[in-house]
Formats: structure tokens, sequence, C-alpha cells
């Protein structure tokens, strides 16, 4: 079963578009949503949730459509965006007792586990919580309810290295049963390599590619050589970098003919975003 359909999305903005975004998430797994700044993750992700007004396209969660069924699959979503600046003055606790109402099956034994595990005193005000402090709460609420779909827009930014750890550890203990899916937006790449299942990867508006990682990572080809040799595949190449030596770039698989003798390297998820940044850029 799909936890997630999405089909065609466009959305036009003034100096953006989002262009027939489609993509997939199986019931029970982790996907990473990664694009560079501006790429349209969150215009995305707000069209997911019924946040934003999209032209066309079609969002499916857990077999329903969210146009349709927007009220009872929000029961379903846990859904939190990293910075949310909301309710300064009021305090944790008073803030908590009016959002569990909205949900049938909040649940405060997890709800006070979480907040034991992230450290949050209940009683500090919205506006004495650090960055960090204010993403964890988010994410308290979001696991709080029972979500089999969770929609994270960059959860993991602005957490200290062990906050991060600990927050993956989270995310792979929810999907155990099989139950629980998360989507989740970063710019840390090694988050990824730690725990998604899945990659999507959205540039300037359009879904590149989306699928299992490893299948990700080996659509791509690292290629290290000769000035000379870059000649030969300077055209496909998505980006590169010269260097002394030569050139380090990266090239779709398809793109590179293997008699050309250059050698060649999987990529990491950080060259990948590092080299499709680039991409338009005078090199060198
Ligand atoms: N309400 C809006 N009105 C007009 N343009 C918008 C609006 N919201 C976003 N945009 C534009 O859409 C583009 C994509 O923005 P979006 O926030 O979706 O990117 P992102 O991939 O999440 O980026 P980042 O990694 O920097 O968070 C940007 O050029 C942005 O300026």
């Amino acid at each position: 079963m799909l936890a997630l359909d999405i089909r065609n999305i466009n959305k036009k903005y003034p100096n953006f578009e989002l262009k027939d975004v489609s993509f997939q998430l199986e019931k029970g797994y982790i996907m990473g949503f990664i694009g560079v700044n501006g790429a349209g993750k969150t215009t995305t992700i707000r069209s997911i949730l019924n946040m934003t007004h999209i032209d066309s396209g079609e969002v499916h969660i857990l077999g329903r459509n969210m146009a349709e069924h927007e009220l009872e699959l929000k029961q379903d979503i846990g859904f939190a965006f990293g910075g949310t600046d909301f309710y300064r003055r009021s305090k944790i606790k008073t803030l908590t007792n009016t959002i569990k109402k909205f949900y049938q099956n909040w649940d405060d034994v997890t709800y006070y586990n979480y907040l034991r595990r992230f450290k949050l005193d209940e009683n500090k005000k919205v506006a004495d919580l650090s960055t960090g402090m204010k993403v964890k709460y988010s994410l308290a609420l979001a696991l709080s309810h029972g979500a089999k779909l969770l929609i994270l827009d960059e959860p993991t930014s602005g957490l200290d290295p062990a906050s991060r750890d600990d927050l993956l550890d989270i995310f792979q203990e929810l999907i155990v049963g099989g139950e629980v899916s998360i989507l989740f937006s970063t710019h840390i790449t090694s988050d990824l390599e730690k725990c998604a299942d899945f990659i999507t990867f959205i540039s300037d508006g359009q879904i590149i590619l989306s699928c299992e990682k490893e299948e990700f990572k080996e659509s791509f080809l690292l290629l290290n050589g000769t000035e000379s040799q870059l000649l030969q595949v300077k055209d496909q190449m998505i980006s590169y970098k010269t260097n002394s030596f030569g050139f380090t770039g990266l090239i779709h698989v398809g793109d590179f003919d293997p008699s050309y003798g250059i050698k060649t390297a999987t990529p990491s998820l950080e060259d990948i975003l590092v080299y499709f940044t680039k991409k338009g850029d005078t090199h060198g």
C-alpha cells in the first residue's frame, strides 16, 4: 500500500514553478526529500498538506484523496516545519493542551516520553526555547497522535549532532512495525545515508529521480580524469571542477561511455547535491 502518492502537481509562482511533480512512498519506509535551496521542497510539502493552492494534480495519502478527505487524513499525518515560530508568549503546556484537542488519538504517555527524551520543560514559554528546542517541541507534537505518515520539513536543521542522531534513531524505531512512513526534507546528506530507504530529488521544481537509495547513487557516476579526457565528456556532464591534475565531475550513468577509459566511482549523496548545485555555473 502507498502511504503517499503524488500525481502531477503543478504550481506556479511568479518566479518559480513546480512542474508535474510525481512520486510515491510505500508504507513502512523512510524517504529523504533533497534538493538545493529554492528547488521546491517546501512548496511541494505545503502542496501535499493542502497548505498551498495547487494549479493541478492530486495527492493521495494512505489510499485516500487529500483534497476530499483532508480533515480525516490530518488525524493520520504528523507534520513539522523546521524553525517554526508560533505562539511565542504561551507556555508549552498551554499550547499542547489546545493542540491535543484536535487529535482523536492523542496519547499523553507518548507525548511526555518525548518531552523527557528531548529534555523539554513544559513550563517554558515558546519564546524562551532555543531553535533546536522549538524543533524538538514541534516533533514531540507531530509524534504524539499516532500518525501513520510523518511529513517533516528539515526536521534535523537546528539540532546538535547528538539530538540529530537521536531523532534518526526515533525515525527507525517508528517504522519498525511497518505501519508508519516518513517523508523528510533535508540538506544534511549524512542523515539520509544513515536512515533513508528512498530518495526523491527535486531540482528547479522538477523531480529528477525518486527511487531506492543505492539505486539513486548508482544512477550517477563521479568521473576523475585528465584535461584531454574532459573534452570527451564535457557536454554530457551535469557539472565538473577542474584542478591541477585534470577534472572531477558528475554524469548520469546513461550518458557515460566506458570506452573513454575515464576513472569512475559511485558518488555520495553529498557529491550529487554539490554537482547539481554547480550546474550552470562557470567551472574551474
Ligand atoms: N508564497 C510564495 N510566493 C512566491 N514565490 C514563492 C512563495 N513560496 C516560495 N516561493 C518561491 O518558490 C521557490 C521554491 O521555494 P521552496 O521554499 O519550495 O524551496 P526549498 O527547496 O524548500 O528551498 P530551501 O532549501 O532553501 O528551504 C523559491 O524561488 C521561492 O522564492
